[in-house]
């Protein structure tokens, strides 16, 4: 039997999200019924699919699940957060700040107008998820068709490689060494690639494969772990601007266990209804 659901098409940076407020339902969409809304002919398209619930504690105002494109889950998505923030706004939900819950930890956020909006993501960290293998050498080198490539890792929550490169990538680069770097070896779970070219102290050209959803316009807690990496081995400073195919990101991180600010602008495109498969677990 299927189900008429609400949902909101926003985007942030041109990283775009479908949005349904499951927190008076039951909805737990199967990964295929998820994969089909996130196909751009067989559903309505979207690089994630964000899921209001209801937050585990009072002093949170909504629980946030994150499904990637391919119905995969993710624990972070900052521009998914701002998105979350302008729709929260836009309710009357949400006048200035709001504490966001996510599988990686609080997210903080604060909406100044819809072009400026701040997520404060958990700090980042070196170490490597369970299960994982990866050089103790940071950066260490990927040789991959006859090159070699300084490759650090960074979690926000989320896994992300960051490539360390002379020039800014192109297309057919991020395509082709974002697909296999993906799934890297050493990390079971698959990991975010990001394609870093440092184009001075305070601006990063940055183009990002996503886990889960391949390339995408832009990618929040991409450009937050691509400045925390940067920052850490000195080659930028904080704040930092991160300039992606879809526009631009202010990263402020001011090191070791400190959280990273994020800012910048999301969009309602429009709202919309869909008749669902049956994958509602009551
Ligand atoms: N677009 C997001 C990241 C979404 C999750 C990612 N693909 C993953 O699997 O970790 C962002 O803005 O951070």
């Amino acid at each position: 039997m299927k189900r008429e659901l609400a949902f909101t098409k926003l985007e942030a940076l041109g990283n775009d999200f479908v949005l349904i407020d499951a927190r008076e339902g039951a909805f737990a969409p199967l990964p295929a019924t998820v994969a089909r809304l996130g196909d751009r002919r067989l559903g309505i398209g979207f690089d994630q699919l964000l899921i209001l619930r209801p937050a585990s504690r009072p002093d949170r105002h909504v629980a946030v699940e994150i499904f990637n494109q391919d119905g995969s889950t993710a624990e972070q998505c900052g521009n998914g957060m701002r998105a979350v923030a302008l729709w929260l706004h836009d309710r009357g939900e949400l006048s200035e700040s709001a504490r966001l819950e996510t599988a990686a930890g609080p997210v903080d956020v604060r909406f100044e107008s819809p072009d400026h909006i701040t997520a404060t993501l958990p700090p980042p960290s070196e170490a490597a998820p369970a299960g994982a293998e990866l050089p103790a050498e940071r950066p260490w080198q990927e040789s991959r068709a006859g090159r070699d490539y300084p490759v650090d890792f960074v979690s926000m929550g989320n896994p992300h490689l960051i490539l360390d490169l002379e020039q800014p990538a192109d297309v057919a680069l991020v395509e082709s060494l974002g697909e296999v770097l993906t799934h890297h070896p050493g990390l079971p779970e698959g990991a975010n690639v990001n394609f870093a070219h440092v184009e001075s102290r305070h601006l990063i050209d940055l183009s990002v494969y996503e886990r889960g959803a391949g390339p995408t316009r832009a990618c929040g807690s991409g450009a937050c772990a691509t400045a925390a990496s940067l920052i850490r081995r000195g080659q930028v400073d904080s704040p930092v601007e991160i300039r992606q195919p879809g526009g631009t990101l202010v990263i402020h991180w001011d090191g070791g266990p400190k959280p990273v600010y994020m800012t910048g602008p999301a969009r309602i495109v429009f709202h919309g209804r869909i008749d669902i498969e049956p994958t509602i677990n009551p």
